[in-house]
């Protein structure tokens, strides 16, 4: 039985079916629907592989390690450290295939939409866990739909009385119908001027990040004039500022909201890995629609689409700096010339070109997870490191220590870490004499020695 009354098999079948929802393929699902059974239901990895195969059991395993670590990092209060949030998220997407750290969000998706029956402080905390970590890692990963849900869970948990007040304005404000006829409209008027266009699409912001805004930018709700939004990608830049004409034709326009970024690019701050500035362009204007609610229209050419969503301007860097994968959100017809334009959902762990480690030059710094009695760092070492420099990180440093890599015995402290990997120091019988680096020291020279003679 789950918290909540229901059947604990009602929670496994949800998250299933977010995973089939988004088009995941049958060993996902499957994996979806046993993520639980190592942890709550004592079966192992043999058993699992046996009766559905290893692909699947790897895939349960990989969520359950996540599992694991995201617990230590609610007990070690990760995210309120955002460095360290930060890194953790690089690290889950490093060390699980990505399919495993999608199953995770399922999972996550369907614990916060049942959050309720836990306890206040249980639910404060998974909240801010999953807003500050599985939030982003939605995001970074392009599920823009499960990242607004999760955000908007959160914010709901975490602030209750904004979250309250504010959904009570917005259930009279939220116009959907508005944004499907002023779509039409458009359309029909580019139609007469002749013009064709790739998409046109629409949305209304979410509750949270309607908050952020106003938190942010210290705004009131009436000062947020892109609650509704309509996105127009066309071929050329004079398509462009032909459009905008259009639209000014059509719609009054909200005076000093109009902002030219495609004469203007707007800079993004300095790409330190590129050597460039990151720069967006795209035509901003605000219009009265006829139901005299503010009505933001973004005109940009399919280029400027393209780097907005996916080169060095794009909108998960804008918004918080990580790589993203848009699943959820087809790109407009035509786009499918950038490698990163669609993503139709992986088959296998290779099949992903979103995973960190395909992704990474493997020039920069590696993270790894350091666990010792229970507590969780993540750390950022350079290349080549090796399990030794790790250790010379722990604070553990006077036990007698039994060492674990990603779950295997530790035999040559001179192995070199790799970006996710995971390193538990276990600590068996206090240690009598002597420094703890010392003996390590010496049990590695001493082992290096048998190993090459
Ligand atoms: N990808 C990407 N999108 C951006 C960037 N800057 C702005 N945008 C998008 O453009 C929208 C409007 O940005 P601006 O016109 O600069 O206005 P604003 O910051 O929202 O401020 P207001 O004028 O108060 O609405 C944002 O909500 C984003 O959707 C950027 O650098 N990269
Ligand atoms: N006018 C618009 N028309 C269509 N899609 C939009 C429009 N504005 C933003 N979007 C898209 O909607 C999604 C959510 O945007 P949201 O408004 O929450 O954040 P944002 O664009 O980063 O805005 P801000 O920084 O102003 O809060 C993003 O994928 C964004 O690209």
């Amino acid at each position: 039985m789950r918290a909540s009354g229901d059947p604990y098999l009602q929670h496994c079948v949800e998250t299933a079916a977010l995973l089939a929802e988004l088009g995941a393929g049958p060993p996902v699902i499957a994996a979806g629907l046993l993520h639980d059974t190592v942890d709550d239901a004592g079966l192992d990895y043999g058993s699992i592989s046996e009766q559905f195969g290893a692909g699947v059991a790897d895939l349960v395993k990989g969520v359950s390690n996540l599992s694991h670590l995201s617990k230590l990092a609610r007990r070690n209060d990760t995210a309120s450290r955002t460095d360290e949030a930060d890194r953790l998220r690089t690290v889950f997407l490093a060390m699980e295939d990505a399919r495993a750290v999608l199953i995770k969000l399922a999972d996550r998706l369907h614990n916060m939409r049942t959050l309720d029956s836990l306890p206040k402080i249980k639910q404060q905390c998974f909240a801010k866990e999953t807003l500050e970590i599985f939030a982003p890692l939605a995001n970074q990963l392009g599920i823009l739909n499960w990242k607004e849900q999760l955000e908007n869970l959160c914010f709901k948990h975490l602030y209750p009385e904004q979250y309250e007040e504010l959904s009570s304005n917005l259930h009279e404000f939220y116009n959907r119908d508005m944004i499907a006829a002023a779509i039409r409209r458009l359309e029909q008027a580019l139609q007469v001027r002749g013009l064709s266009y790739r998409s046109i699409s629409g949305r209304h912001k979410s509750i949270y990040s309607i908050y952020s805004k106003m938190t942010r930018k210290k705004l009131d709700m009436d000062e947020i004039y892109d609650v509704h939004g309509v996105r127009v990608i066309l071929e050329n830049k004079a398509d462009c500022f032909t459009t905008l004409e259009v639209v000014h034709h059509l719609w009054p326009r909200i005076p000093g909201k109009f902002k030219d970024y495609v004469s203007s690019p707007k800079s993004n701050g300095y790409d330190h890995a590129k050597y460039c500035y990151a720069m967006y362009q795209s035509l901003h204007t605000v219009v009265l629609s006829e139901e005299t609610l503010p009505l933001e229209i973004q005109i940009r050419t399919a280029d400027m689409h393209l780097q907005a969503e996916f080169g060095i301007a794009a909108h998960w860097r804008y918004k918080e700096g990580c790589e993203t994968l848009h699943t959820d959100h087809p790109s407009p017809p035509g786009l499918g010339s950038s490698p990163r334009a669609t993503c139709t959902f992986p088959s296998d762990s290779d099949g992903c070109p979103f995973s960190y480690s395909k992704q990474c030059d493997h020039t920069g710094p590696i993270l790894v997870i350091l666990l010792e009695n229970e507590k969780m760092s993540v750390q950022e070492l350079p290349q080549n490191s090796k399990i030794l420099d790790l250790l010379k990180r722990a604070s553990s440093y006077d036990m007698q220590l039994s060492l674990r890599l990603n779950s295997h015995a530790v035999h040559n402290l001179h192995q070199e870490l790799k970006m996710g990997d995971v390193l538990e120091l276990i600590p068996s019988t206090p240690c009598k004499s002597g420094g703890y680096m010392r003996e390590l020291n010496q049990m590695s020279d001493h082992r290096l020695a048998v190993s090459q003679s």
